[in-house]
């Protein structure tokens, strides 16, 4: 199989050069065996070079694959060459190759079909999430023949969340060991096993068990789906794609607070805001009947055959041949990683993610990424927001909740549009500091509004609709709004963090973060109100959106318009912050300036270098 890749092109053998170690000089810094530049910075100066001799035109081929070969980012390209140097090597990474076939594609409807079908399960992670704030207003004495108690509303609410968690420890391996797709359709059954548990509860138990089931079904939907659609989306478009999940997501608690509202007043209406959460999942079950699974998944089983066709399904006018190199490329990768069992595999993946340091890296933005979405208390409000309006004088709290929901989606909306173009970075530099401002507003609000909790209710010392009811409404939204741009959807795009051979175990310790920190927030938030009071709690998740701004400013590199290796080459020896904006810039002109010349497609040249 290497010959059959060795023999395609010259271009294959540079670009693949992990491929060929006989080929590869993988010791020497930059030597090169075209006489081009080995360097970023060389790169540059030989750029520079060529410019003057075209009398400052640009020469037409002076595109270098600086991702495939050992490079050096200069942090000012304007300051002294030989320094402020960040060394880039290459590393070895499936998404490397993806480039021969996703560059110059236009997108099939068959991708298109796999990502909408995939991210219903991010419909409903945000259906099944959204829908108890309603629903724990409107059971009432439904449960138990009694009206439920804080801690009893705290279970409820969190049991989903400790189902999540439970199942997005495992789900990556298993979707590695049984396939993406049914663990995807596994997961439906969950969500209709937990639905029908709870549409027929008339114990708080048996409530709490149907919560925790379809718990398991959203943890696996929430690690795999954005897996899904990074596997089948072109490379060019993955960041968007996957933002779709979130759209979804977003959209699905919109939709659940929307039928919470309308729901409130009719009898045993919280049942049948359950029972329409069996909509999405017999979509997607009966979809996935007809549909495939990723082609690297085929792969990971020795399937080429299938593997072959769905990529050939994906990329409808690319030739045979170019498919046929791809799945050799995804077969020689997926022999890179050792172990000859699932269980050793896993265990080889787990070492080698806490003892590369970029991976370690990796580990702490994504997990940290997370973990700043949860602590920053969002899901609190996603979660109690009805209550919270409640208490501060809003009778049909369900409405105004659809607003802040609705306005989690609308700032999705615009993260699509921004995550690439702004970057991720900015978005949530902008985001957090924003969330900071809202939180502290908000807290101050709540202590002049001297709401106090006493027992199951909260006391407001003013009765009826206040100004500073009004305060923490408007700032609410304004929390949500900047929450939704930057860390509401930033950490999903957590699989570019990692490289191919652990990216498996890596989302799931970032996921299973996630959810132990909606697990924490959601069993907490309550008690917190009241041990703490409103304004505490408040003020807590503004600092931790305060000192949140300084780890993402201090360990957030822009990986928008970054090859993924070159992601893991960034983390190499530090979180390289500089180098990392450095590079994106570079990659925006690169797009830009292929784009004015009608370049975009990726085209082998003589100036590829062997590392
Ligand atoms: O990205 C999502 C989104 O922001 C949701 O609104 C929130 O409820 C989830 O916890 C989060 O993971």
């Amino acid at each position: 199989m290497k010959n059959s890749i060795a023999a395609s092109s010259r271009w294959a053998k540079g670009r693949f050069s992990h491929l060929f170690p006989s080929s590869a000089n993988n010791s020497d810094m930059g030597v090169t065996t075209t006489g081009q530049p080995s360097t970023l910075g060389e790169e540059l100066h030989h750029r520079k070079h060529h410019e003057e001799e075209n009398d400052g035109k640009r020469p037409k081929k002076s595109h270098v694959s600086t991702s495939t070969m050992q490079i050096q980012t200069r942090q000012d390209e304007d300051e002294d060459e030989d320094n402020d140097r960040i060394v880039i090597k290459p590393v070895n990474d499936e998404d490397d190759t993806s480039v021969i076939i996703t560059f110059n594609q236009s997108i099939s409807p068959f991708i298109i079909t796999l990502t909408f079908v995939a991210s219903i399960s991010g419909f409903m992670f945000g259906y099944d999430t959204g829908y108890i704030s309603s629903a724990l207003i409107s059971i009432d004495k439904d449960l138990d023949n009694k009206v439920l108690t804080y801690g009893e509303k705290e279970i409820i609410t969190a049991a989903t969340s400790l189902g999540a968690l439970i199942t997005s420890v495992g789900a990556g391996t298993a979707a590695d060991v049984f396939g993406r797709r049914p663990c995807l359709m596994f997961s439906n059954l969950m969500f209709l096993i937990g639905a029908i548990l709870q549409i027929t509860a008339h114990r708080f138990w048996q409530m709490a068990a149907g919560r925790l089931i379809m718990g398991f079904g959203v943890g696996i939907g929430s690690l795999i789906s954005p897996l899904f659609i990074s596997e089948i989306a072109p490379k060019m478009i993955r960041g968007r794609l996957t933002v779709i999940n979130s759209l979804w997501l977003t959209g699905g608690q919109l939709i659940a607070y929307g039928c919470g509202a309308g729901l409130n007043h009719v009898n045993n209406g919280w049942r049948i805001l359950v029972g329409l959460s069996l909509i999405p999942t017999v979509l997607q079950f009966s979809f996935f009947c007809f549909l495939p699974d990723t082609p690297r998944y085929y792969v990971m089983k020795g399937d080429l055959k299938r593997a072959k066709m769905v990529l050939k399904r994906s990329y409808v006018n690319t030739e045979d041949e170019i498919i046929n190199q791809k799945v050799d490329e995804l077969a020689s990768l997926n022999h890179s990683i050792p172990g000859k069992n699932p269980i050793i595999k896993f265990w080889n993946m787990v070492k080698e993610l806490h003892t590369v340091p970029s991976n370690f890296r990796a580990l702490i933005i994504g997990c940290g990424l997370q973990a700043i979405q949860q602590f920053t208390g969002w899901n609190s409000l996603m979660y109690f927001s009805g209550t919270i309006f409640e208490t501060v004088g809003f009778k049909n709290s369900s409405a105004v909740s659809i607003i802040v929901s609705g306005t989690n989606f609308v700032f999705t909306l615009i993260a699509f549009f921004c995550i690439d173009k702004i970057g991720r970075r900015y978005i949530l530099l902008i985001g957090l500091p924003g969330m900071t401002i809202a939180l502290v507003v908000c807290a101050i609000a709540f202590h002049f509004l001297g709401i106090k909790f006493d027992g199951a209710s909260a006391v407001v010392s003013s009765t009826g609709f206040s100004s500073w009811g009004i305060v923490i409404i408007i700032f609410i939204i304004v929390y949500a709004a900047f929450y939704a741009l930057g860390i509401g959807t930033v950490p999903w795009q957590q699989s570019e963090l990692f490289p191919q051979n652990v990216r498996g175990v890596g989302t799931s310790y970032a996921t299973a973060t996630n959810w132990a920190g909606s697990l924490v927030i959601a069993s907490t938030f309550l008690t917190m109100l009241q041990n703490i009071t409103p304004t505490g709690t408040f003020s807590f998740f503004a600092a931790v959106a305060c000192l949140s701004t300084i780890f993402c400013y201090f360990c957030y590199p822009e990986l928008s318009g970054l090859e993924l290796e070159e992601v893991q080459t960034i983390l190499k020896d530090g979180f390289n912050i500089k180098a990392s904006k450095a590079l994106a810039k570079k990659r925006k002109q690169q797009v830009a300036e292929g784009a004015a010349h009608h370049k975009l497609k990726f085209e082998p040249t003589q100036e590829i270098v062997e590392s």
